[in-house]
């Protein structure tokens, strides 16, 4: 299967970041051909015999976003408690809810989340959850790509059926759907794993190579809960269980984090899923992620789920990101557009481990691209193309979607999903999810 791209103003975001005014509107205008799952050419009027063209003038290509942290079943429970402090919703409304949630239900809430990330422009996305071979047919039906880990909280006495579900999701789906699926394992949280099952999944983790996939000081009760407990950071407890040793560890969050912790990040592999739009809703605070960026830690970004973000589009993480960098630094220079659309493309694909496939657009990388329409009075007069794809683009002018070169939306509409059949099951589902909580 070939299909030509035509007439578009193509933004690779490769390289390194480009001064302000370094890329102008029609500089880069062609045609991208794909073949297969694979970009096989970026240039000017390209003539290959083809299946499928795209007329794409008006639009601007470029690399699908990657979301670093999702719970995607999670959108069955969007804005059924909004406002509370992240352990009371946690305790009191999130796991009681999931608790009623059938896999039935994980697969369409997996799938609603999927809908929203391809109308928005996410191609990829990092998530730890329960239920997850549901997920996974989910996502093998739809067509994106994800990195899966089995969420493991250790509070209960049956933490080793986590642990083998988890191993389970490992052996049964990593690698498949034609590469578009990795796994980790996901520790929930230094708040919810003791000592001894987190040394145990760490092990696992350096024996089979598989990265680790984690929730970290994401609120101040976290710091007080681990000090309380531990005497340290979580940053600490972390590094002192040998987190940071040896696996490629995915980070989320990372608020409260001082400067020996990010000491002891230092030269980990990896890095941090910032999810500003979730820290702001919570009021968890600011992650210091230029501090860290500037100390070589791989910082990309991500949503969190929408039970607690309410929204998963990455564009507004993107200007949440930048925002609140400049905000507090008090300094606007900080995170530049070009900067933070890289942490939200090329960034998140490196903590998924995903970056030799995806994140830019190269020849030879698969076909993960979008398509926004830039024909809009919001998006014109174009001065400096990163600066409106990182501060007036919003999800909703996204156009064609495309994951491992197959088209998952064009002129809005999902190829993949019945949109109609989706939106009945979810609402009737998520009555009942949440009946009497
Ligand atoms: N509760 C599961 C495993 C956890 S999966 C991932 C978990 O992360 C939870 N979660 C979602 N968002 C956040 C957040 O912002 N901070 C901490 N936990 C979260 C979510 O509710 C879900 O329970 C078990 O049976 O072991
Ligand atoms: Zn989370």
């Amino acid at each position: 299967m070939k299909t030509l791209i035509k007439n578009v103003v193509i933004l690779s975001l490769t390289g390194e970041t480009s001064p302000i005014n370094g890329h102008r509107f029609g500089e880069k205008f062609g045609d991208i051909l794909i073949e297969g799952d694979t970009i096989q050419k970026l240039g000017h009027a390209i003539t290959d015999d083809v299946d499928k063209v795209i007329e794409g003038r008006g639009m601007l290509a470029m690399p699908g976003l990657i979301n670093a942290h999702q719970h995607t079943p999670m959108s069955l429970l969007k804005g059924f408690s909004d406002d509370l402090k992240l352990m009371d919703w946690l305790d009191q409304k999130m796991l009681p809810a999931e608790a009623r949630m059938t896999p039935e239900d994980i697969f369409w809430g997996a799938k609603l989340s999927m809908a929203e990330m391809i109308k928005s422009g996410t191609t990829a996305f990092a998530d730890m959850y329960i239920h997850m071979n549901e997920i996974a047919s989910a996502v093998v039906e739809v067509g994106m790509r994800a990195s899966l880990a089995r969420g493991m909280v250790f509070l209960q006495d049956d933490g080793g059926k986590r642990l083998t579900e988890a191993l389970e999701l490992v052996e049964r789906w990593n690698g498949k759907a034609g590469g578009t699926i990795s796994t980790m394992l996901g520790p929930h949280a230094p708040y919810t794993c003791p000592p001894e099952p987190l040394k145990e999944i760490i092990k696992i983790a350096e024996e089979m190579n598989l990265p680790i996939h984690i929730h970290l000081a994401e609120t101040k009760e976290e710091v007080i809960k681990i000090r309380d407990k531990y005497n340290q950071t979580p940053t600490e407890y972390l590094y002192q269980a040998g987190l940071f040793e040896k696996s490629h560890v995915l980070l989320a969050h990372s608020v409260h984090v001082n400067r020996r912790d990010i000491g002891l990040l230092k030269g980990m592999r990896g890095g941090v899923s910032h999810n500003p739009v979730s820290n702001l809703k919570l009021g968890c605070g600011i992650a210091p992620v230029s501090e860290m960026m500037n100390q070589g830690i791989g910082v990309g970004i991500g949503t969190d789920g929408s039970g607690s973000a309410t929204t998963i589009d990455m564009f507004e993480e993107i200007k949440a990101a930048a925002w609140l960098q400049k905000l507090d630094y008090g300094d606007p220079t900080v995170l530049p557009a070009s900067q933070v659309l890289r942490m939200a493309t090329i960034g998140s694909a490196k903590l998924l481990k995903i970056d030799h496939q995806v994140g830019t657009l190269e020849v030879g990388k698969k076909a993960d691209i979008i398509l926004i329409d830039m024909n809009k009075p919001h998006l014109q007069p174009v001065h400096h193309i990163e600066s409106l794809l990182a501060y007036s683009v919003n999800g909703a002018d996204v156009d064609t979607t495309i994951v491992n070169g197959k088209v998952l939306m064009q002129n809005r509409k999902l190829v993949t999903i019945d949109e109609e059949e989706l939106l009945k099951q979810v609402s009737t589902r998520a009555k009942r999810i949440v009946e009497g909580i």
